[in-house]
């Protein structure tokens, strides 16, 4: 079984990809592998310096990671070229590691994706399961996770498919407004009759 895990921005998937791991389920996560096609002589660094120039890289070879995020959150065709540049990569790498995980016998696997819906990548899982927070929670954590002010975390918000819309196309919703244990509650619950059936 596929599972795609996903959400809105901070809405705790990490939080429940960890749970998940803790039970041994493998979970392939986009962000990171996200992290590690730009990692410096990649080709898709090569082709964000190209774009962006060389103020989105550091001094040291790396991503300017935050200042590339000023500039695409902000504008939506310079986020959708770089979605062009990142997502090739990061979806072969995320089949690599599937077929690795076939192969070593996982029945279950997980796919952490925030974008599934956007990236139109749910045809690759057999379900999908979202993380929720009410859009006041959602905006507070994110504030506090990433230190960020509130214009640019409503800006971030904004660039993603609103939460309510994913909610109609899920398998299955966990609603992480409250508590972590809650949280976990709900996810074994969902865990139980998916993998049973
Ligand atoms: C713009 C970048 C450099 C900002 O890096 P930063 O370290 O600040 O954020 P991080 O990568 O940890 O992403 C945090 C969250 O932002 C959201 N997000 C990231 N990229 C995008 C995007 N292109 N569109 C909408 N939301 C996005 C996701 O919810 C993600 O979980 C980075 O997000 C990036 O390279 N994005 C493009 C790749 C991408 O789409 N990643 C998301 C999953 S594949
Ligand atoms: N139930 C909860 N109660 C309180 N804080 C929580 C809860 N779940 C998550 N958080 C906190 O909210 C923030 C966002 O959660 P998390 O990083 O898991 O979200 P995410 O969906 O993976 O985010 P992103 O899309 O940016 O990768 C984190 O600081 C996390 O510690």
């Amino acid at each position: 079984m596929l599972i795609g895990l996903t959400g809105g921005i901070a809405s705790g998937k990490s939080t429940v990809s960890e749970i998940i791991q803790s039970k041994g389920i493998p979970v392939i996560d986009a962000d990171q592998i996200s992290r590690e096609v730009v990692e410096p002589k990649t080709e898709a660094l090569q082709l964000i310096r190209e774009h962006f120039g060389q103020s989105v890289i550091n001094e040291d070879g790396t991503l300017a990671r935050k200042k590339l995020g000023e500039i695409i959150f902000k504008h939506p065709e310079e986020r959708q070229i770089l979605n062009q540049i990142v997502h090739p990569a990061v979806r072969k790498r995320m089949s690599e590691l599937k077929e690795r995980y076939v192969e070593e016998g996982e029945k279950t696997i997980v796919f952490d994706i925030p974008l599934l819906f956007e990236s139109d990548l749910f045809h690759l899982v057999d379900k999908v399961l979202l993380v929720y927070v009410d859009e006041e929670t959602q905006l507070k954590r994110l504030m506090k996770r990433d230190m960020a002010g509130e214009q640019d975390a409503k800006l971030r918000i904004a660039s993603q498919m609103p939460l309510q819309k994913k909610r109609e196309r899920a398998d299955a919703i966990i609603d992480n407004s409250s508590t972590v244990e809650e949280t976990r509650r709900q996810l074994e619950e969902i865990l139980d009759e998916w993998t049973v059936s």
